[in-house]
């Protein structure tokens, strides 16, 4: 047997009941078959790839908190401190019911190649919790956030790991952490990202993720010959990323048609109209069912279905597994050109398939939605010579990464004889980094 299958059968004998754990380290081993057997001998005898699949540390913690009721509520928290090869630990905190351990991993492995890619000197990590914060009043969000905090800060630190949002972690969720971790441990330093500008935040980095994925959308589509102007896309998701993956769009001349969430999906045919989204999710954390107040001619449905409408481009913005082989063939029977992935993992590993042995071009989320995690590097770098930059500076770094990562994939892939599979591109270009730091460093 292979030694890429050998690890794969291990990582789901060892680590059962985490599919999307084992999807995600399939996805990457699959696409590292061809540098694994370049160096199959010296990978198996430093048993680098069972290294590489084994966090280095994790937490699961009690998160006990008060509700509005005087009632006691109990969540589960985690963070998975995954591989710190190249960095301190980075990556977001998650708050949605659907949080377990397989999760969190999928998402810190993910997060290792993805940070490498930045080429900025961040490790993998991810945590979060069950909570959620759907329909909870601020005092309680505050509560959990605050016990949260208080067993989390004995394992964070701005150069240990450095937690930021991702699902259901904003602004004022980070804000809550950061009031809590200053408290406890008497520190005023960068142990997140994400934070609020008047204290310690990076401009741009609300932004960061969405613009980040249309920049790389738009030199990959220029790599290809094509053109992101005129495109019509579909978005899905209508959180931090979907919204600013939809401004940034629709400033470089694409027109983007619909926005979902958790129970339905607008499709607007004049193009989204992003303040209203942005009042509607940013301000009053309402429904998309609100959309059509402020365009009387949009449509509004519950289910699924940005994937059925005819566009060029699609742009999954919202979680894992959300763009299904069905929708994939859609896609491609409706002519779409280019799916490029917001999201972490939001196409199934079939669906990806589907789409690239027809010719769609994919760009996977970790090259593509890594301008979020990349400005947070930046916010670090602000945080530790004690300054500002301006929007234009931290927007300019941003967009070079972007299109960096985007040739670099690219490169990546034509060197092993995969033109235009950027699936191989990222993670390949991700997992030699990565290899070279964790080698020099020895067994460890
Ligand atoms: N915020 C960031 O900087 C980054 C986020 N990401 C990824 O982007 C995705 C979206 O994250 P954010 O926009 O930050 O979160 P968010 O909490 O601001 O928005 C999440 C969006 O996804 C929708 N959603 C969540 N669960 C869903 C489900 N089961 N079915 C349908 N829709 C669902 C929500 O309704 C919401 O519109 C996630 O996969 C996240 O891991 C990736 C890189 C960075
Ligand atoms: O900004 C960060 O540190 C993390 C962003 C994140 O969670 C992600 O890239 O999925």
């Amino acid at each position: 047997m292979s030694y890429v299958d050998e690890v794969l059968e291990r990582v789901v004998a060892k680590n059962p009941a985490e599919p999307e754990f084992h999807q995600a380290v399939k996805e990457v081993l699959e696409s590292l078959r061809v540098v694994v057997e370049a160096n199959e001998e010296k990978f198996r005898k430093d048993a680098l790839l069972e290294r590489l699949v084994e966090p280095e540390r994790q937490f699961k913690f009690r998160v006990p908190w008060v509700d509005d009721k005087g009632q006691v509520q109990v969540n589960t928290g985690y963070r998975v401190q995954f591989n710190s090869a190249i960095g301190p630990y980075k990556g977001g905190l998650r708050l949605h019911p659907s949080v377990n351990l397989g999760i969190i991993k999928f998402l810190g492995f993910e997060q290792i190649f993805k940070n490498s890619l930045t080429g900025l000197p961040i490790g993998g990590g991810k945590g979060g919790s069950d909570f959620d914060p759907k329909g909870k009043s601020d005092r309680e969000v505050m509560a959990f956030c605050q016990s949260f905090m208080t067993e989390l800060c004995k394992y964070i630190g701005a150069d240990t790991d450095v937690p930021a949002g991702d699902i259901g972690t904003g602004a004022r969720e980070i804000g809550y952490m950061f009031g809590q971790y200053k408290r406890i441990r008497g520190l005023y330093e960068g142990v997140l990202t994400g934070k609020g500008l008047s204290y310690g935040g990076s401009l741009a980095r609300t932004e960061a993720t969405g613009y980040g994925l249309l920049y790389l959308t738009e030199e990959l589509l220029k790599i290809n010959g094509k053109d992101l102007k005129g495109m019509t896309a579909a978005v899905s998701g209508s959180g931090n990323v979907a919204i600013y993956a939809t401004e940034k769009a629709q400033q470089l001349g694409a027109k983007v048609v619909t926005v979902s969430d958790s129970t339905g999906w607008v499709y607007d045919p004049e193009g989204i109209d992003v303040a209203a989204l942005k009042e509607i999710k940013e301000v009053n954390r309402a429904r998309l069912t609100e959309y059509k107040k402020y365009r009387p001619n949009s449509e509004y449905h519950e289910g699924r279905g940005v994937w059925s409408v005819k566009v060029d481009l699609a742009l999954p913005c919202a979680t894992q597994n959300e763009l299904h082989l069905e929708d994939a063939k859609q896609l491609v029977a409706n002519g779409c050109v280019a799916v490029c992935e917001g999201a972490n993992m939001p196409t199934t590993y079939e669906a990806t398939q589907y789409l690239q042995e027809n010719g769609v071009i994919f760009a996977p989320g970790k090259a593509a939605n890594a301008g979020g995690v990349a400005t947070s590097a930046l916010e670090m770098s602000q945080n530790s010579e004690r300054l500002s930059w301006t929007f234009e500076e931290v927007d300019a770094k941003l967009k070079d990464i972007m299109v960096n990562i985007c040739h670099n994939m690219d490169e990546a892939a034509k060197r092993y004889g995969m033109e235009g599979n950027y699936v191989a591109g990222a993670n390949i270009a991700g997992f030699e980094k990565v290899v070279d730091a964790m080698t020099a460093q020895g067994i460890v």
